[in-house]
């Protein structure tokens, strides 16, 4: 039997939610879930250099395969040793399989059962992705979590399209795990899809769950659908997948999705959205959302967030960093991004506290309360 790249221990079933408390083994290390996973879609998690992912306790950070493909080209982090030589990040790294970005970076598309022809968003030149395709290039990247090629339709796609997507996305599955070439080190993860179909998702939970993938993803969210109605596949979806297994809800999120996540039983998160936010001066805080270009902090001294304990709260001020992100000035970039990513992993911490200490639904009232989610 081969020793599984990625295992999921199971700690601890929440006993008024969905939540779990586990630990993610993995080839480059053991991580406690719930966990927040940062997004380096280009290799690099945006401004951040990898002692400072480590200082603020990121366990596992996303690359893309769809980008690293095209540039620099899969074939030069092999030569370098893979991704983790690549970037000197020695902990773990999941890739995405570049489903998400065919369908949402490249205009002109033509999906077949072999795969997808589309044109490269640099440079419009023809491309094609397959399973085959899409797994031979994670496992040039060697990541410890390969995704799925998979294809994830318009939340508000017509029923039988999102059945034939479905289906074909299930077929494309169990290509990619007769493609993986190294599944001793190379971990590759069912996506489910379904759109907001009850129906459709328990067809794909089930068809995924019958291939034994080590772990599983919820797909096709987090695409512009009303927040209740995520909630409301995940509510319906999560039980369908097997409780020994890890769940990865994909881009996702915002710290009250990943909060309602967590008592749907979701284990792992990824969004850009931290990163994203910081490049434009906005930072996350306990009390709700901060744009520090505001001239009210002209003259404030204070840190981002007095309840943080991060090293930029801890050195840096409001007046301080609003000058350096009017001034578009890197470094200030730099801080918010810093601090905006140790927040989510913090609050990450505090969710898998809460759960140890059987207050997971409180904590939810008490954060909502305190970041301004509760306001009508
Ligand atoms: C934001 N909402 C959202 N993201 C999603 C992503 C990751 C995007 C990927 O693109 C890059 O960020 C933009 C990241 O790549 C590292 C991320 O993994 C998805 N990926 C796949 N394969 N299938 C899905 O159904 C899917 C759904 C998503 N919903
Ligand atoms: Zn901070």
């Amino acid at each position: 039997m081969n020793q599984a790249a990625v295992t999921y221990e199971l700690i601890k079933t929440d006993k008024k939610t969905g939540a779990r408390l586990g630990r993610l083994h993995t080839p480059h290390g053991t991580f406690d879930t719930p966990m927040f996973m940062p997004v380096g879609t280009q290799a690099t998690v945006k401004t951040m250099s990898p002692e400072e992912l480590k200082e603020m306790g990121a366990g596992v950070i996303l690359s893309n395969t769809y980008h690293l493909w095209l540039r620099p080209g899969e074939d030069i982090v092999q030569e370098a040793g893979g991704l983790h030589h690549f970037t000197n990040w020695d902990q773990g790294i999941l890739t995405d399989s570049g489903g998400y970005q065919v369908f949402s970076l490249s205009k002109l598309r033509d999906i077949t059962e072999e795969g997808v022809h589309f044109r490269n968003h640099l440079n419009g030149e023809k491309l094609f992705l397959s399973p085959e395709k899409s797994i031979a290039i994670q496992n040039a990247l060697g990541s410890d979590i390969m995704m799925a090629f998979d294809e994830c339709p318009p939340f508000d796609s017509p029923y039988e399209y999102m059945k034939t997507s479905v289906e074909r996305t299930s077929r494309w599955a169990e290509r990619c795990l007769a493609a993986n070439v190294n599944p001793e080190r190379q971990a590759l993860f069912g996506i489910v899809q379904g759109g907001g179909y009850k129906e459709l998702r328990e067809l794909s939970a089930r068809t995924l769950a019958s291939l034994d993938f080590p772990g599983y993803a919820i797909g096709g969210l987090s695409v512009g659908e009303p927040k209740e109605k995520m909630n409301e596949m995940l509510t319906y979806t999560t039980p369908l997948l097997a409780a020994d297994k890890p769940r990865y809800l994909m881009g996702v999120g915002s710290p009250d999705s990943l909060i309602d996540g967590v008592i749907r039983g979701i284990d792992l998160f990824d969004c850009v959205l931290p990163t994203r936010i910081a490049r434009n001066g906005t930072c996350m805080t306990e009390h709700g959302r901060l744009v520090i270009r505001n001239a009210k902090y002209a003259h404030d001294f204070g840190p981002i967030d007095a309840s943080c304990d991060c090293k930029v709260c801890r050195n840096y001020s409001r007046a301080y960093i609003r000058h350096l992100v009017k001034a578009n000035e890197t470094f200030g970039f730099r801080l918010t991004t810093y601090h905006n990513l140790y927040f989510l992993i913090k609050l990450m911490k505090r969710v898998r506290s809460a759960i140890k200490e059987d207050r997971l639904l409180e904590f939810r009232e008490e954060f909502f309360e305190s970041y301004g989610f509760n306001k009508p």
